[in-house]
């Protein structure tokens, strides 16, 4: 729903942020897991976000303590907290982009399928809702094994009947952060003018940066582009290794959530050009979901883009990628028609 705001306090300030002309739509948000590592610090830059009229923050427990906190802050949207499943209705009707941080995070020695078990089922149970709630909104995966996270998502959609293959994303936006941090540093070059696009998916192996494409050029030689890779497909590992047992990256994946949340809602409002890497039904692989570069639009996906030229080093890593990306999607699949 459109609503002028170009005259009001808030329009005033979108106006400043170069976000508004004449008018800006109304956007719900909802985040759920907002009381989590991930979703405090995503709630609130959710909050910074003028394209945001409605944050709705859910969790099991101690939403009511987050959504006051951050309502405070003086910007456009208007927050509510919701608590427990009977809330879950009220949190997601009229949803524009949901974004999914709940379930539990690895401890040092953990593999991301490690955690399969308990958010398998936590993440069908919130998509349960969606499809029943808020059917038509944007799906921002961000819950562990992301690889297999997405599927579940998907056949639940497809038992429901409202899935949208142009509507399912899996934020794999830290390994990008990474990439471009990483490179910059190596490259010496200033990381905010930095692009890297990551294909593939978000464990491991399956984590291929395309630094072959990098901007600015670099012409880095091969070891240290084999460093990077492998940096970058261990960037989670590394925060894991160093929170020493007290979690994952949260507050680098906030920041990568928002990014992703923001070009969603960018792309819904008609903004031209928005490009993100993404994990979504993809036919640019033999595997049924991949993530590559794709435009967002109007309804989502407007285009699931190639790879591009690959280097001899990033197509033999692509092969090897496969068998375990295949492997994780397959295991989502199975759960969700299994249980
Ligand atoms: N995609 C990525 O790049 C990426 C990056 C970092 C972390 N992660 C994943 O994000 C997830 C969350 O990590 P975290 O550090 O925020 O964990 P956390 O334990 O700090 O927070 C998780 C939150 O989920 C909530 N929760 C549990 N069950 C729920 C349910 N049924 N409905 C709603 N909320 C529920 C918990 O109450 C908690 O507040 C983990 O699976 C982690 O592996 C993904
Ligand atoms: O590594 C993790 O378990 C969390 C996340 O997937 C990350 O890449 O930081």
């Amino acid at each position: 729903m459109f609503r002028s705001v170009a005259r009001s306090a808030a329009g005033k300030h979108l106006l400043r942020r170069g976000y508004a002309t004449e008018s800006v739509p109304d956007r719900k948000v909802a985040v759920l897991g907002a009381a989590g590592g991930i979703g405090q610090p995503l709630a609130l830059l959710m909050k910074l976000n003028p394209l945001v009229s409605q944050l709705a923050l859910y969790d099991i427990a101690n939403t009511p303590g987050v959504a006051a906190d951050v309502s405070h802050v003086n910007t456009r949207s208007k927050v509510a907290g919701y608590v427990g499943e009977d809330q879950l209705k009220q949190a997601l009707e009229g949803c524009d982009v949901v974004i999914i941080p709940a379930g539990v995070p690895r401890k040092p020695g953990m593999t991301r399928d490690d955690l399969f078990n308990i958010n398998a089922g936590i993440v069908k149970g919130l998509c349960a809702a969606i499809a029943k709630y808020c059917p038509n909104a944007l799906v921002n995966m961000i819950s562990n094994p992301v690889n297999s996270t997405v599927p579940i998502a998907a056949e639940v959609f497809k038992k429901a009947g409202t899935y949208d293959e142009k509507k399912l994303f899996g934020v794999t936006t830290l390994d990008v952060v990474r990439a471009k941090t990483f490179y910059a540093g190596k490259a010496k070059v200033n990381v905010a003018d930095v692009n890297v696009p990551v294909v593939g998916g978000h464990a491991g192996i399956t984590i291929l940066p395309l630094f072959s494409q990098a901007t600015p050029k670099a012409n880095l030689p091969e070891e240290d582009i084999k460093a990077l890779t492998k940096r970058t497909q261990d960037g989670g590992t590394e925060v894991v290794e160093a929170k020493a047992g007290k979690g994952s990256a949260t507050l680098s994946m906030a920041y990568a959530g928002a990014i992703f949340a923001d070009a969603c809602l960018k792309g819904l409002n008609g903004v031209p050009d928005v490009v993100e890497c993404s994990f979504v039904q993809s036919t640019v692989t033999e595997l049924p979901f991949f993530a590559s570069k794709v435009r967002l639009g109007k309804n989502g996906v407007e285009e699931v883009m190639g790879l591009g030229p690959l280097s001899d080093y990033e197509q033999a890593g692509l092969e090897s990628l496969k068998p375990e990306l295949k492997a994780s999607i397959e295991k989502g699949i199975k759960f969700a028609n299994q249980n």
